[in-house]
């Protein structure tokens, strides 16, 4: 099921906002402005990273500017979000004469075009995977890869944190595993840009499809056998913090930040969170940061029990690893028999909350609160 769901959503980036699909004219009475517009549609197609949403949305409104001239359609409605972004962005723009239009768009592609850009080339460079995982003496190491976009997971990374984390539960050479960022975060939690790619069933499939996904994935973290650890080198936000409530040992930076803005996004608590946290900290802590948004620093969320340990950001990386390696060492067997004693216990609780959780979170993705979220973060009217 995993696998399929992720095959249906594995889109290119820049159909994340549904990119303007255009055919190249071909008539040779075309100025030579229009031809650069025409080079630079092609070139747009070839990009190889994605330029983010803002720029799309950019693109999106200066190509209909260029084509048809000021906005002319009706808005859609609030539902509608991806359309509403794009009449947005095109309404935006007001009376800007065409010509202007297409050389603006012109001059954005060129500036997301080096010549290394537009080689039509598509091949992954090395160590430019979105999940690293790789294996040293015993430590399996899962490493959130995407620093420019402060190790956001899409729905692909879910997909590949989830089979890494199945293999490595059968891999006897694997003793622990761990969940680390690259870069300046641990990870800022779901990459919003997931909510943004409408398959033919529209927002209702997106929702259901996401809700599985959601569930088997903190599924796997409910079973995984052995001892699994948080390597938490920077902040931390959404589902990277509420997971760590199932993780058997968590170590922070004191740079890391906990923080879980649920409310602020109208999304509701996940990852085994609305169980965990209380459980962990007490009611009245969890409370105000699963349903307030207040965020932790790494010092903090050491008192409230939710991390194990905090070192000096200097020395984390070393003396983290140096642990890791020693602990290692240590009989296998026993550990995973002690694992399963500490835990066994919860699971069926554990795999209920993820169910009710995952069914809440299905309706909050339909819901105003959560789309106006999104919109806003995607169109740069809020962060954190
Ligand atoms: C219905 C389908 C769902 C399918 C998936 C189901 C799976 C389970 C979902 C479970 C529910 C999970 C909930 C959560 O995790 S809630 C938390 C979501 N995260 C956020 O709201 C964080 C948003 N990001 C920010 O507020 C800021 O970026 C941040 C404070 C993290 C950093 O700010 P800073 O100013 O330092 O850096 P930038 O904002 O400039 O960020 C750099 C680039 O990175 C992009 N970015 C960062 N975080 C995200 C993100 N979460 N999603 C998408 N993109 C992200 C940011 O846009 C910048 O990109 P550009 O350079 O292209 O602009």
């Amino acid at each position: 099921m995993a696998a399929r769901l992720v095959r249906r959503w594995c889109l290119s980036p820049l159909q994340v906002v549904g990119f303007p699909v255009v055919q190249l004219h071909t008539s040779r009475t075309m100025r030579a402005s229009q031809k650069d517009f025409e080079n630079a549609m092609n070139q747009v197609k070839l990009l190889k990273k994605d330029p983010g949403n803002e720029v799309k949305l950019k693109l999106y409104a200066l190509y209909k500017q260029a084509t048809e001239g000021p906005c002319n359609m009706p808005k859609p409605g609030m539902l509608d979000f991806i359309n509403k972004a794009k009449w947005d962005a095109w309404n935006a723009i007001g009376s800007l004469p065409k010509e202007t239009a297409r050389k603006n768009y012109v001059d954005l592609v060129s500036s997301l075009s080096p010549s290394s850009e537009s080689s039509g080339r598509v091949d992954k460079e090395p160590g430019s995977e979105s999940v690293v995982i790789t294996s040293e003496d015993g430590i399996t190491k899962i490493m959130l890869n995407r620093p420019a976009q402060k190790n956001a997971i899409t729905i692909q990374m879910y997909q590949e944190i989830l089979s890494a984390l199945e293999a490595t539960s059968k891999d006897d050479n694997s003793v622990i595993t761990v969940l680390t960022g690259n870069g300046d975060y641990y990870s800022s939690g779901n990459d919003l840009t997931n909510f943004t790619n409408l398959p033919p069933g529209g927002i209702e499939e997106v929702a259901k499809t996401g809700s599985i996904l959601l569930r088997d994935f903190v599924d796997c973290f409910i079973d995984f056998p052995k001892p699994l650890i948080a390597v938490v080198n920077g902040p931390a936000v959404g589902i990277a913090v509420t997971l760590l409530g199932l993780f058997d040992a968590v170590y922070a930076s004191d740079r890391a930040t906990f923080h879980t803005p649920f409310t602020q996004l109208g999304q509701t608590a996940e990852g085994c969170s609305s169980y965990t946290f209380p459980k962990i900290m007490g009611p009245a802590k969890a409370i105000e940061m699963l349903i307030f948004g207040k965020k932790l620093t790494a010092h903090e969320a050491c008192a409230q029990g939710l991390v194990t340990e905090v070192f000096p950001d200097s020395t984390f990386q070393k003396e983290v690893w140096a642990r890791l390696k020693a602990y290692a060492k240590l009989p296998p067997n026993a550990m995973r028999i002690s694992k399963e004693l500490i835990r066994h216990n919860e699971k069926e609780k554990l795999h209920a909350v993820n169910a009710e959780e995952s069914t809440a979170l299905q309706g909050r993705w339909l819901s105003e609160e959560c789309m106006n979220a999104i919109i806003n973060f995607l169109s740069r009217k809020s962060k954190l």
